[in-house]
């Protein structure tokens, strides 16, 4: 059974750039990126509901639909708004996210949906009737189908004979729920729903489909670490740089009780206008269609709408744009790199928001930087850089700590490195953790109005 042992089959001239300027880019890496993480993580809106009822409501919600087979949920005392599925904890089989009894069957009709789709269904998620792009003539209505994942990227939306691919993935087995007259042939309106309900698929998540809703939100793990490292309270002042779709926006604003000033910018205005529809309720909220490398005004006025004075936030997020290759399982390379001058570009905007960031931070104020990629360009060269060019800032411990310890570079030893998170494992033996991420604390305490009483870290 073919599965992709790297995200760059299809693009072996990255794979080779990825490798020469990330070290850390051994094949262990880019096997285990392909693979899904075991664990589902639902973040609850505190302001809505106790995360025990959530809990209670969970835990039911998966008796329902496996019985006695139902995975465990479990919190964590550092994010108690954090619920975690694991289908796989206190098993000795299934270790590391694989549902071996999940297996092709040449009697089955086959389905195939692109490799995002793909991706999607080994997180859990259903096919809603756009992502089918085969369906064999004959299908029937609650008929069990297999479904594969096509990497070649050559199959045509309504074919309707067996896709024969070398390279097609096997995701895992369906119910069908729509059939090709509905897919297909429906001129006027594009057809919408769930097509094909997933039952099992080989990364062994269930497939619960998006539970998300007023109360709980599917979020993965390091997205929320990132927040609770930021720490915001009651009051703050806070901004953040890169905010849409606003899934962190939302988690700081909830952590602040709602209360204080949250300015949210990013520079598409559609996701901008999005994140309003969605998380618009939030009286703390401020959010501007705005480009953050030049979110400094040049003159240090008093100003309600960017661009800001210097040191006028209490805690900044920098949720940087980046090459997005830590974001599992990626079946064929993430869809915003076409290029190695694609791959290439992001140090360059990363640094430039970065040193908005650092003038905009108060003194003694709290600045965290993330991706959710694994180059070390995008990730450790880049706090590297910022304390080699602003002395006035330095690390502070990223806690909660559940990740790893940043990778040390020659001008970056491992004291530091410690100091940062990365949730990346060659070792391959904690694959529940969802994306790879990087956090950097950052506290410019060397200016004479520091606040002794700020006591943030
Ligand atoms: C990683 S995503 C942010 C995800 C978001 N923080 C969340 O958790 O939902 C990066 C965002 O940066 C935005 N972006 C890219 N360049 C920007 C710039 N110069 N100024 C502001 N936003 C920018 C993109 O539009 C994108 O929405």
């Amino acid at each position: 059974m073919f599965y992709p042992k790297t995200p760059f089959l299809r693009k072996p001239q990255l794979e080779k750039e990825l490798l020469k300027i990330n070290v850390a880019a051994l094949p262990e890496l880019l096997e285990w990126l392909c693979q899904a993480p075991s664990l589902t993580t639902y973040r609850v809106n505190t302001l809505t509901i106790d995360p025990k009822d959530y809990l209670h409501k969970l835990e039911q919600t998966l008796v329902d639909r496996f019985g006695q087979r139902a995975p465990k949920v479990f919190r964590i005392p550092d994010i108690p708004e954090m619920m975690c599925i694991d289908p796989f904890k206190d098993q000795s089989s299934g270790k590391g996210g694989k549902d071996d009894k999940c297996q092709p069957s040449t009697t089955r009709r086959e389905i195939i949906v692109d490799t995002s789709c793909g991706a999607a269904l080994l997180r859990g998620s259903h096919i809603y009737a756009p992502g089918v792009l085969a369906m064999e003539t004959g299908t029937q209505l609650h008929e069990c189908v297999d479904v594969y994942a096509d990497v070649e990227g050559n199959c045509k939306r309504g074919t309707a004979t067996r896709y024969e691919s070398s390279e097609k993935i096997f995701i895992g087995i369906g119910i069908v729920k729509m059939q090709r007259y509905q897919l297909y042939n429906n001129q006027k309106d594009s057809p919408s729903g769930i097509a094909i309900q997933m039952q099992s698929t080989v990364s062994g998540v269930p497939s619960l489909g998006d539970l998300s809703d007023a109360y709980g939100l599917l979020q993965n793990l390091p997205s929320m670490v990132c927040v609770r490292v930021l720490n915001p309270q009651p009051g703050d002042r806070v901004l953040d740089m890169c905010a849409a779709p606003g899934n962190k926006t939302s988690h700081i604003a909830e952590l602040m009780r709602d209360q204080g000033v949250l300015v949210a910018l990013d520079n598409s205005k559609s996701r901008i206008k999005a994140m309003q529809s969605r998380i618009g309720h939030y009286k703390c909220i401020q959010s501007h269609v705005f480009d953050s490398t030049k979110a400094l005004a040049e003159h240090n006025d008093q100003h309600n709408d960017p661009p800001f004075s210097s040191a006028s936030f209490d805690r900044i997020l920098l949720d940087a744009p980046c090459s997005g290759i830590g974001n599992r399982p990626q079946l064929s390379c993430a869809s915003q790199l076409k290029t190695a001058k694609d791959l290439k570009s992001y140090p360059n905007i990363q640094r430039r928001l970065f040193g908005q960031a650092v003038h905009l931070l108060r003194p003694g104020g709290t600045l965290v930087y993330s991706t959710c990629t694994v180059t070390e360009a995008e990730c450790e060269e880049i706090v590297e850089w910022a304390l080699r060019k602003f002395p006035e800032i330095h690390l502070l411990d990223a806690v909660p700590r559940l990740g790893h310890s940043g990778l040390s570079l020659p001008n970056f030893d491992q004291d530091q490195a410690k100091l940062l998170q990365r949730f990346e494992n060659l070792a391959m033996e904690m694959k529940e953790k969802a994306l790879l991420s990087l956090h950097v604390c950052m506290d410019n305490n060397n200016i004479e109005d520091f606040d002794d009483d700020d006591d943030d870290h």
